[in-house]
């Protein structure tokens, strides 16, 4: 087959994907449909997870790496129980026929607010008519008179926090809650025409932006930044001027519909930005039962002591869960708070009305502000004992009998894998840094095995570029094959810019520099894991710097095979999580990893140099995974 061909055929198949992809979805509505009939949850993660787990054995069998299988179906399986959500709610909620939809929002076109507002009213299926607004008093005035039928606000941003001019307004409002969601912040270097970063003399953007890529903006010395009351308004002012010297900062989508393309993705400080959004309409919605719901409140208590206390403990006793609690001044009464709730409850099931008519008797004021579809759809997880393949039938012994009364240890969360006893992690720490094929692939098959965290050594002597885009390159890598990243830093200069790119940082001090690189460990908002000192006086020591001065987020790492009886004492002493640094070619390393799981171990860094194969990974992952 010639290019040509082989392109047609590429063609001919995407074209059946998409048809068995529309098919999926039509079926996924008939299981709404039937759930309806015979009341269950939408989401049924048992069903999932049974899927997921054959999905990725039948792709092995044709040669389809799991974390693509995976990657592609948590895509279609959330579109399916949106697509299910948005029926039911259809259904239940029937709209007059409208030819057009009405939204109030802040900023011009290619705003994030625009953007949100764009994704969450697809569904709609009707054409969009924006409002512009330049304030939040504007939303709530324009969806309070009719002339839009939502109001669209952001209420809290990963790295900013809440967004109290929201909060304050709905105190106020008559307006009711009927939707949420969540929309990822990428900031973007924008440009009108062909250009390079190095040509650009002026960058357009709002002070917000500004600030959340200062690390970025560093880097170019030569431009001057000039401030605009939105993000859209820089956009609209560099798509009119059509200059190769100027650019504006926004989403790469916002920018789009300006005809603005994205030369440099990924400018924020924090990776991980996201704003949450509240959808406001007139009238409030009903929820399914079969929906994950939530429902938002808020309240004021007494000044007396414990009435916050006695308000949580109502909650409690009827087992629902709040997902957030803040608290802004009553304006016109100094000193008193009012407090806004957030729970993930149908305010309409019989636990919720219960709290409720309790609560009314307890607090002095409360009002719904509505009951919403939750949007999380959080990807089903799958056993890493579904993952780790190829197990070895000479490997037969009886399963470690993994004790469970050390629930008081503090826990941990790396990147989004949580270690615990039940199911340790597993990383991959190579020795030196590889080529670029070589780390992909060793990616690949830590992540075939069900491991979850990637280190690799970043920082080459003294050459800064260099370990910045090593950096860089392992943070890709890591996403791309959907595993946490982490590398080894010897001073505090090393580790800020190790955690402003990666999920967690591997403490290796330089002698005479310890005191300083545990401060700044303490100091920064990624997690750390730390190596044993010689003692465990002094690991409890270096442990309570690192504590005190505010980081939680910290485990402990044995590097040097310890006698157990050392690391159960320094276990019950310091309650920290504890993980252990193993050889990858140690033939004895399954056996090794049973045992010191049974002591309490929680995870596993298994130094590999890049000739290693990766066998001895394998039949680790198989006894840490057995059941
Ligand atoms: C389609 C269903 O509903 C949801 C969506 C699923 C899917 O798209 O495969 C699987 C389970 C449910 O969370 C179902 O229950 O089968």
């Amino acid at each position: 087959m010639n290019l040509d061909e082989i392109r047609t055929h590429i063609s001919s198949l995407d074209k059946e994907l998409l048809t068995l992809l529309a098919k999926r979805k039509a079926l996924s509505l008939d299981v709404a449909r039937s759930k309806l009939q015979n009341p269950r949850p939408i989401r049924d993660q048992e069903r999932e997870q049974a899927l997921l787990v054959a999905l990725i054995n039948q792709g092995r069998t044709l040669g389809l790496d799991a974390h693509y299988v995976t990657q592609i179906y948590h895509t279609i399986i959330e579109d399916s129980v949106l697509s299910q959500q948005a029926l039911l709610q259809d259904l239940l909620n029937p709209q007059d026929e409208k030819p057009a939809i009405s939204v109030a929002f802040l900023g011009l076109r290619g705003s994030y607010s625009n953007m949100a507002a764009r994704k969450y009213l697809t569904r709609f299926k009707a054409e969009l008519v924006e409002h512009n607004c330049d304030t939040f008093q504007q939303i709530f005035d324009t969806v309070e008179s009719g002339q839009a039928q939502y109001g669209i606000l952001p209420i809290e941003n990963t790295s900013s926090g809440a967004i109290n001019d929201v909060f304050d307004l709905i105190q106020h409002t008559s307006l009711s809650i009927v939707g949420e969601l969540t929309q990822p912040i990428e900031h973007c270097l924008l440009v009108g025409v062909d250009t390079d970063v190095s040509k650009l003399k002026t960058l357009y953007t709002h002070p917000q932006v500004y600030q959340q890529c200062s690390q970025y903006l560093k880097t170019l010395p030569q431009v001057k930044v000039e401030f605009c009351a939105a993000s859209s308004n820089a956009m609209e002012l560099v798509a009119s001027l059509k200059r190769d010297d100027i650019g504006a900062m926004g989403s790469a989508d916002g920018g789009a519909l300006h005809g603005l393309k994205p030369l440099v993705t990924g400018l924020a400080n924090q990776k991980q930005n996201m704003t949450r959004f509240i959808v406001v309409a007139r009238k409030p919605v009903e929820v399914a039962a079969q929906i994950p719901a939530k429902t938002s409140f808020i309240m004021s208590t007494g000044q007396q002591s414990g009435a916050l206390v006695e308000t949580l403990l109502v909650l409690r006793n009827h087992d629902i869960t709040m997902t957030k609690l803040e608290s802004r001044p009553i304006i016109g009464n100094p000193w008193e708070e009012m407090f806004y709730v957030d729970v993930a409850a149908n305010v309409n099931c019989p636990n919720m009305q219960a709290a409720l008519a309790e609560l009314k008797d307890i607090v002095r004021f409360i009002k719904i502000l509505g009951c919403y579809p939750s949007a999380e759809v959080a990807p089903t997880r799958i056993p890493s004992k579904a993952l780790s393949q190829g197990r070895d039938p000479e490997l037969h012994v009886t399963p470690v009998n993994v004790p469970l009364n050390n629930n008081a240890l503090l826990s941990l969360q790396l990147g989004r894998f949580h270690m615990s006893q039940q199911e340790p992690l597993l990383i991959a720490q190579l020795e030196s840094w590889p080529e670029y094929g070589a780390l992909q692939e060793t990616a690949r098959r830590l992540k075939e095995q069900g491991g979850q965290i990637l280190a690799v050594p970043c920082f080459a002597q003294g050459n800064q570029q260099q370990s910045q885009e090593r950096l860089q390159q392992l943070r890709e890598v890591a996403a791309q094959f959907d595993l946490a990243a982490m590398t080894q830093v010897h001073t505090p200069e090393q580790l800020n810019r190790a955690a402003e790119s990666l999920d967690a940082v591997l403490l290796q001090p330089i002698d005479g520099r310890r005191d300083e690189l545990l401060a700044a460990a303490g100091r920064c908002t990624r997690p750390v894991l730390m190596p044993l000192a010689d003692s465990l006086e002094q690991t409890l020591a270096e442990a309570e710097l690192v504590l005190a001065e505010g980081n939680q987020q910290l485990a402990l790492l044995d590097t040097q095979n310890r006698p157990l009886a050392n690391l159960l004492r320094v276990q019950q002493h310091s309650r920290l999580p504890l993980l252990s640094q193993l050889v990858g070619q140690d033939s004895l390393l399954p056996q090794l990893g049973q045992a010191l799981r049974s002591a309490g171990v929680q995870g596993f860094c298994l130094s590999l140099t890049n000739e290693d194969d990766m066998q001895p990974l394998q039949q680790l992952a198989q006894r840490l995974y057995r059941d």
